[in-house]
């Protein structure tokens, strides 16, 4: 028996519930396919349960750069407590998320869905046809070959840990690595980062970078460039990585070298929806270029970001092109990434080498935030920004923050270029003092 949608949505994350629920209340009738869990990475193993264990690593933090300053004794990070408080935040939302779809009468299907026609579907014993097809379907972890690869963890484990290792591996240069890294470390962990390039953290500023990686290793994290793993043994006492000229000891080693598109298994040949190594390829209004009953959502998108808010955005997007026949570019301006470090490095728009790149002229502001009384009352070090303006229109190129509440700041000026502000807008402002966000008069 064949079923029919007029939307089925293959993947249940943050790039699903926007269109679902959108499409619903237009009267289409809506399922949604998950072999997982509802809800997808964000809230089970990705943003909120890192975020959880980070909010005694943060304290911890604080409390070791006010020692000396009114402050005595370490707070100590107490792992299992953390794990047990991190599942109080997971462990209610995919029955939330079933039962609020369930209310808005869109079906969910526990099962894997693949392609079998342009228009069609097979997700268990059931086929389905369905008018429009929505894909959903998100990231996965990076596959390597190297010896003795089964020994490799992902951050699904990491983030689910009972107790604590002692001796962590990062494989990657990226977001995931330098995150969890951190948020090991400040509980007591050794970690050590190794990634295969030249750099690390490439989508931000390098002298950002530059300051985060020289607290990173002021933090007793050793980062290794040029590292690419050769292969993990296990021996007696845990496991032994190799890279060239170099041996390390660990009892985890992370896969964190990049989250590819899970397109594998859908069989997108038979639906003829072209895809490549970054993801799938769409117009932009998030329709498959070759099949145009085909629309994408989320990090499976061979698009600029792979964040929880962008799929949320491509998800809106992506239902009112469905709905309406292409009428909604997709925006992204005013993006804002940040990368949950101790400091945190927060970065909407472009990049210095970015403009270079492409021939565009700035004006450029570095400002040392360790230098202002916020970050100081703290004694946080380091602390940096560095904003690029253009010298012709005063628009806001980009914004680089390195220090507290940079992940919060950002917001204010992702805001100010998404709504196409001048700089000015920002140094005009009447700002809450003391607070980090009244020196954004000073960073412009
Ligand atoms: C460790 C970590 C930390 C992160 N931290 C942040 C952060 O702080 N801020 C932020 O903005 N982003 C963060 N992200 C990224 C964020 O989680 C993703 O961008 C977001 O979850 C993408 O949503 P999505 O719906 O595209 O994909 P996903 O959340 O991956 O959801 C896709 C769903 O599709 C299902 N699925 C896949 N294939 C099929 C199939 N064939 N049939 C049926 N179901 C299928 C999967 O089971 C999954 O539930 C983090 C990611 C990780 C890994
Ligand atoms: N705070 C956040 O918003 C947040 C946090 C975590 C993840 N994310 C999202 O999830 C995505 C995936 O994160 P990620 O850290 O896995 O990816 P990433 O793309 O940020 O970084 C991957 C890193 O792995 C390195 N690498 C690639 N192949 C390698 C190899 N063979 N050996 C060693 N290193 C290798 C890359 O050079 C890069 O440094 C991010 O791009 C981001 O969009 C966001």
């Amino acid at each position: 028996m064949t079923s029919s949608y007029d939307l089925a949505i293959i993947g249940g994350g943050p790039a699903c519930g926007p269109a679902a629920r959108r499409c619903r209340q237009a009267g289409w009738s809506v399922a949604i396919f998950e072999s997982g869990l509802l809800g997808g990475v964000c809230p089970h193993t990705g943003c909120n349960p890192k975020k959880v264990l980070m909010g005694p690593a943060e304290a911890v933090g604080m409390a070791r750069h006010l020692a000396g300053k009114g402050l005595t004794g370490e707070p100590q990070p107490d792992w299992p407590a953390m794990a047990a408080f991190t599942r109080t935040f997971i462990d209610p939302v995919a029955p939330w998320l079933a039962e609020d779809y369930r209310k808005a009468d869109i079906e969910v299907i526990h099962a894997r869905a693949a392609f079998t026609g342009p228009n069609t579907l097979r997700a268990g014993n059931t086929d389905i046809a369905a008018k429009k097809i929505l894909l959903a379907v998100g990231a996965t972890h990076r596959r390597f070959d190297f010896p003795g690869v089964e020994h490799l963890a992902t951050s699904d484990d990491f983030l689910a840990l009972q107790k604590l290792p002692a001796r962590l591996v990062f494989i990657g240069g990226g977001f995931v690595a330098f995150e969890l890294a951190h948020l090991a470390a400040v509980c007591g962990a050794r970690a050590t980062i190794l990634t295969h390039g030249d750099a690390t953290l490439r989508r931000f500023d390098a002298d950002a970078v530059a300051r985060l990686v020289a607290a990173t290793r002021a933090m007793g994290i050793a980062v290794h460039t040029n590292a690419p793993v050769t292969r993990i043994d296990k021996e007696a006492h845990g496991l032994c990585l190799s890279v060239p000229d170099l041996e390390i000891a660990a009892d985890m080693v992370v896969n964190a070298a990049g989250r590819p598109p899970h397109i594998r298994g859908l069989a997108l040949d038979l639906a003829n929806v072209a895809a490549g190594p970054a993801g799938i390829r769409v117009n932009e209004f998030l329709q498959s270029i070759t099949n145009p009953a085909v629309y994408a959502a989320g990090d499976c998108l061979d698009a600029p970001y792979a964040l929880t808010p962008t799929a949320d955005l491509e998800s809106r997007v992506a239902a009112e092109n469905m709905l309406t026949g292409n009428t909604t570019p997709i925006n992204r301006t005013g993006t804002p990434s940040v990368l949950f470090t101790q400091p945190p490095l927060a970065m909407a728009g472009l990049t210095e080498a970015d403009c270079q790149a492409q021939g565009i002229a700035y004006t450029k502001k570095e400002y040392d935030l360790s230098d202002a009384f916020p970050w100081q009352r703290l004694g946080e070090h380091p602390g940096y920004s560095k904003t690029l303006v253009s010298p012709d229109t005063d628009q806001i190129l980009g914004a680089h923050i390195l220090g507290h509440a940079a992940d919060e700041i950002i917001n204010v000026v992702a805001l100010a270029m998404r709504q196409g502000l001048p700089a000015k807008a920002l140094r005009d402002a009447i700002w809450a003092y003391p607070t980090c966000g009244y020196y954004l008069r000073y960073m412009f």
